[in-house]
C-alpha cells in the first residue's frame, strides 16, 4: 500500500491528536480547564475492551481526564441510567460516551437520551441529532465528522459533488449524509432495497461504504478517479484461526479505480478516535463558556 491514492488516515488523526492536545494545554493553563471524558462499557466483549483501552490511552495523552466505568453485562437498564446521571451532574467530566451496542436488556435510546446533550461527545442524543439537521452547532458524531475531514484535506471544497452513502444507520449513514449536504454535496442514501446499487455507486464521485458487510462494495462499482470512504470495521477469521480486519469495500480491487481511498485498518477508526476528542474539548468550552482555542499547525 503505497499510493498516493491511499489515505493514511493514522497520521492524519495523529495531527488532530496533536491540535487537541495543544487546546488542551492552553485550556488547564489559562483557563485551569482540564476536559474529561468519562467512557461507559457494559459487558465483557472483547472488541469493545480493546477499543475502549485505546480510547482511554489516547484521551490522557492528550493531557485530559479519562474515567471508565464498567458494568456487568447483566446490570440492569437502572442501573445504566444511574451511572449516565451520576456522570451528568459530575462537573469534572464535559464528555460522556456510552459503548454500544448495549446488552439486549437495556433500551439503547432511552439510555443515549438521558446523556447531557451538551455531554454528548458521540452526537446521538435527540437533541444533536435535531440540532444538526437544521444546522444549528451541534456536537457532531465522531466518525462522519473524521471522514469529513479527510475529504475536505484531500479534495478542498466539495460543492456539486455526488456522494453516495451506503448505508442509513442513525450512527454513521444519516448524519454522514447531513454534513455531506451541508458542505453542498447531491447526496444519495442507499441501503439494502436500493435498486442497481452498482451502477448508483458508479454515478458517484464520493461513496461512502457504511453498511457493516465485509468486501461488500465492488472494485467495478467505483467510477474512475472517485473518492472512497470505508467506514467498515468487520473482523474476519484468517486461515490461522486469528482474525483479522477487513472494511465494506474490496479494497484490493477498488484501489485501482479510486482516485482517493482509506484503508482499513488505519483509515476512518483513528479519525473516529481523535474525533472524539476533539468533541470533548468542544463540550468542556461550552460547559464553561470559553471560546476554544485556535492553535495553528
Ligand atoms: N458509543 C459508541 N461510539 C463509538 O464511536 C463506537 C461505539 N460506541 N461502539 C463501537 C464502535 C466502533 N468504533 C471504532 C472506532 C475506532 C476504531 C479504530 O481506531 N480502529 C483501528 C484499528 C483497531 C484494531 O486494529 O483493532 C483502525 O481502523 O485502524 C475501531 C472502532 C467506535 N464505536
Amino acid at each position: 500500500m503505497s499510493g498516493d491514492n491511499i489515505i493514511d488516515g493514522k497520521a492524519f488523526a495523529a495531527e488532530v491528536r496533536a491540535r487537541v492536545k495543544a487546546q488542551v494545554d492552553r485550556l488547564v493553563a489559562e483557563h485551569g480547564l482540564k476536559p474529561g471524558l468519562a467512557v461507559v462499557l457494559v459487558g465483557e466483549d472483547p472488541a469493545s475492551q480493546v477499543y475502549v483501552r485505546n480510547k482511554a490511552k489516547q484521551t490522557v495523552e492528550c493531557g485530559m481526564r479519562s474515567d471508565e466505568i464498567r458494568l456487568e453485562a447483566t446490570a440492569t437498564q437502572e442501573e445504566v441510567l444511574a451511572v449516565v446521571d451520576r456522570l451528568n451532574a459530575d462537573p469534572g467530566i464535559h464528555g460522556i460516551l456510552v459503548q454500544l451496542p448495549l446488552p439486549d436488556q437495556i433500551d439503547e435510546s432511552a439510555v443515549l437520551d438521558r446523556i447531557d446533550p451538551d455531554k454528548d461527545v458521540d452526537g446521538f442524543h435527540v437533541v444533536n441529532t435535531g440540532r444538526l439537521q437544521i444546522g444549528l452547532p451541534a456536537l457532531t458524531p465522531c466518525t462522519p465528522r473524521g471522514c469529513m475531514m479527510l475529504l475536505h484535506d484531500r479534495l478542498g471544497d466539495l460543492s456539486g459533488k455526488h456522494a453516495v452513502v451506503v448505508g442509513r444507520s442513525n450512527i454513521v449513514g444519516k448524519p454522514m449524509a447531513m454534513l455531506l449536504l451541508h458542505a453542498n454535496c447531491t447526496v444519495t442514501i442507499a441501503h439494502s432495497r436500493t435498486k442497481d446499487l452498482p451502477g448508483l455507486c458508479r454515478q458517484a464521485d464520493i461513496v461512502i461504504a457504511a453498511v457493516g458487510r465485509p468486501k461488500f462494495v465492488q472494485g467495478d462499482w467505483i467510477k474512475e478517479g472517485a473518492a472512497v470512504i470505508d467506514v467498515g470495521i468487520n473482523r474476519i477469521p484468517k486461515e490461522d484461526g486469528k482474525t483479522r480486519l477487513v472494511g465494506d469495500v474490496d479494497f484490493e480491487a477498488a484501489v485501482g479505480h479510486a482516485g482517493l481511498i482509506t484503508p482499513v485498518p488505519g483509515g476512518v477508526g483513528p479519525m473516529t478516535i481523535a474525533c472524539l476528542l476533539a468533541n470533548t474539548v468542544t463540550a468542556a468550552c461550552m460547559a464553561a463558556g470559553i471560546p476554544e482555542p485556535q492553535v495553528t499547525a
